[in-house]
C-alpha cells in the first residue's frame, strides 16, 4: 500500500535500557520527556551534597545514588569516582544491570526536527546501536543501513556487513558543547544546524565525545566508559568524557566495535559559565596536545581481548607515557584499574571476549 512504512518498529528495548542521569538539582526537565523515558528505569546520580532532596516528578521509575551511597556501595573504591563533577555519571554505568546506557544532562530538553516535529533522542539511539557501523571503508551517503540509503557504488560487498555498534553519540541544538575560550569567543552562538545524518567514526579516528547525549551498548564497552576523575580535589575538569571517549575509542577499534554520531539531537537549554568552565579546562587545553598523540599511538597487544584486560592494559601505558606530562595522570591511571576494579566486583559475570565485534558467549 503506498506510503505505508515497510520499516520495522524499532525497539523500546525498555527492559533492556537504563537512563542514567547526573544532578546537583530537581528534574522537572523530566517533564518534558515523559512520552518518551516515562517507560525506562532511571539511575539518578546524585552529585554534591547527598543531604540536599532531589525531587523527581511522580510516575517515574528510578533509583537515586548519592555520595554516601557511593561511599558505602564502593568502600575505598569510591575514590575513583569524581565528586562534583558530571563525571560521577559513570557510577550509574557501573551500578546498572541493563544492556544499554543512555546518558542525558539535566538541562537537555527534547528538540524539535526541521519539520517541527519532537525528536524521540532514546529511539534514534536505539537505532543507531541495534545496526551495525563501518569503521573500515567511508559510505558516502552516510548511514547504509537507514531507511532510503544503502551502501554506494563501489563499497566492497565483503564489508558491507559492518560491526556491532558500542556507541552513539548525540548532538545539541542551542547551546552546543564548546570549550570554554571558544564560548568566551562567541557567547552568542547558537547551533541551529539540524544536519540529517549518523556516520561511523573511522577506525583510527579519535573523537572527542561529549557525555550530554550519549548512549552505548553497556555489555560491549562498559568497562571502557570510565569518566575520568575530574572536579573536586583533582586538577582537571570538563575533560572526563573525552577521557571516556578517547580510551573507548582505542579499544573499540582494537576489538571490532564501532562508534557513531549525528543524530539524534537534544536542545542545550544552559550555558555553563565560560569562566567557571575555563578554570576547570585550562590545564587539560594544553595536556590534550600531548594526550590526543599518546592515543592515537596506542596499541594494544592482541591477547588483550576483554574490554577489562584492554583498559588495564592502556592504565599501564598512561602510567608510563603520560606521567611525564603530570602526576595527575599516575593518579588517573590508578584510578583507572580501581574502576575496573569495581566494576567487576559490581558485575560479577566476569570478563568476556570479543572477537571482531562478537561477544564470546
Ligand atoms: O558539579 C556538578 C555539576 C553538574 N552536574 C550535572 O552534570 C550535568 C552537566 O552540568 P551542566 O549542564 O551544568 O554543565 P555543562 O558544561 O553543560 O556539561 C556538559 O559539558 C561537559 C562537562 O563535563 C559534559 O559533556 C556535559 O555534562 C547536569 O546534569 C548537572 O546537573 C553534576 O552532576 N555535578
Ligand atoms: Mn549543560
Amino acid at each position: 500500500m503506498a506510503g505505508v512504512s515497510k520499516v520495522a518498529p524499532t525497539p523500546l528495548l525498555k527492559d533492556e535500557l537504563d537512563i542514567v542521569i547526573p544532578t546537583i538539582r530537581n528534574l522537572d526537565f523530566l517533564e518534558m520527556w515523559r512520552p518518551f523515558f516515562e517507560q525506562y528505569h532511571l539511575i539518578i546520580v546524585q552529585d554534591g551534597d547527598p543531604s540536599k532532596v532531589i525531587k523527581v516528578p511522580e510516575g517515574f521509575d528510578y533509583e537515586l545514588y548519592n555520595r554516601n551511597d557511593i561511599n558505602r556501595i564502593l568502600g575505598p573504591k569510591a575514590s575513583c569516582i569524581s565528586f562534583k563533577d558530571s563525571a560521577c555519571r559513570c557510577f550509574g554505568y557501573m551500578v546498572s544491570k541493563k544492556k544499554y546506557i543512555f546518558t542525558i544532562d539535566d538541562d537537555c530538553f527534547v528538540a524539535k526536527d526541521p519539520s517541527g516535529k519532537d525528536i524521540n533522542a532514546l529511539e534514534q539511539h536505539i537505532k543507531n546501536l541495534l545496526t551495525p557501523s563501518t569503521p573500515f571503508f567511508f559510505n558516502t551517503l552516510y548511514d547504509p543501513y537507514r531507511e532510503g540509503a544503502d551502501f554506494v557504488r563501489g563499497y566492497p560487498f565483503s564489508l558491507r556487513e559492518g560491526i556491532p555498534t558500542a556507541v552513539s553519540h548525540g548532538l545539541w541544538l542551542n547551546i552546543p558543547d564548546y570549550d570554554a575560550p571558544t564560548q568566551l569567543v562567541k557567547p552568542l552562538e547558537r547551533n541551529t544546524r539540524f544536519v540529517d545524518a549518523v556516520l561511523t567514526i573511522p577506525k583510527g579516528t579519535l573523537f572527542p565525545m561529549c557525555g550530554m547525549n550519549l548512549a552505548f551498548n553497556r555489555e560491549l564497552i562498559g568497562p571502557a566508559m570510565y569518566f575520568g576523575l575530574m572536579g573536586d580535589g583533582q586538577p582537571i575538569g570538563r575533560y572526563d568524557d573525552m577521557w571516556a571517549g578517547w580510551c573507548m575509542k582505542v579499544i573499540c577499534d582494537h576489538l571490532g566495535l564501532g562508534v557513531k554520531t549525528g543524530l539524534p539531537y537534544i536542545w542545550h537549554s544552559k550555558a555553563s559559565n565560560p569562566f567557571v568552565n575555563l578554570k576547570k579546562e585550562y590545564k587539560g587545553i594544553y595536556w590534550q596536545e600531548e594526550l590526543i598523540p599518546f592515543f592515537q599511538s596506542a596499541t594494544l597487544p592482541k591477547d588483550c581481548t576483554t574490554v577489562q584486560s584492554c583498559y588495564i592494559e592502556l592504565s599501564k601505558q598512561v602510567k608510563a607515557k603520560l606521567g611525564k606530562v603530570d602526576d595527575y595522570f599516575l593518579k588517573l591511571a590508578d584510578a583507572m584499574v580501581t574502576w575496573v576494579e569495581a566494576w567487576d566486583e559490581l558485575n560479577p559475570s566476569g570478563e568476556k571476549s570479543v572477537e571482531n565485534g562478537v561477544v564470546a558467549k
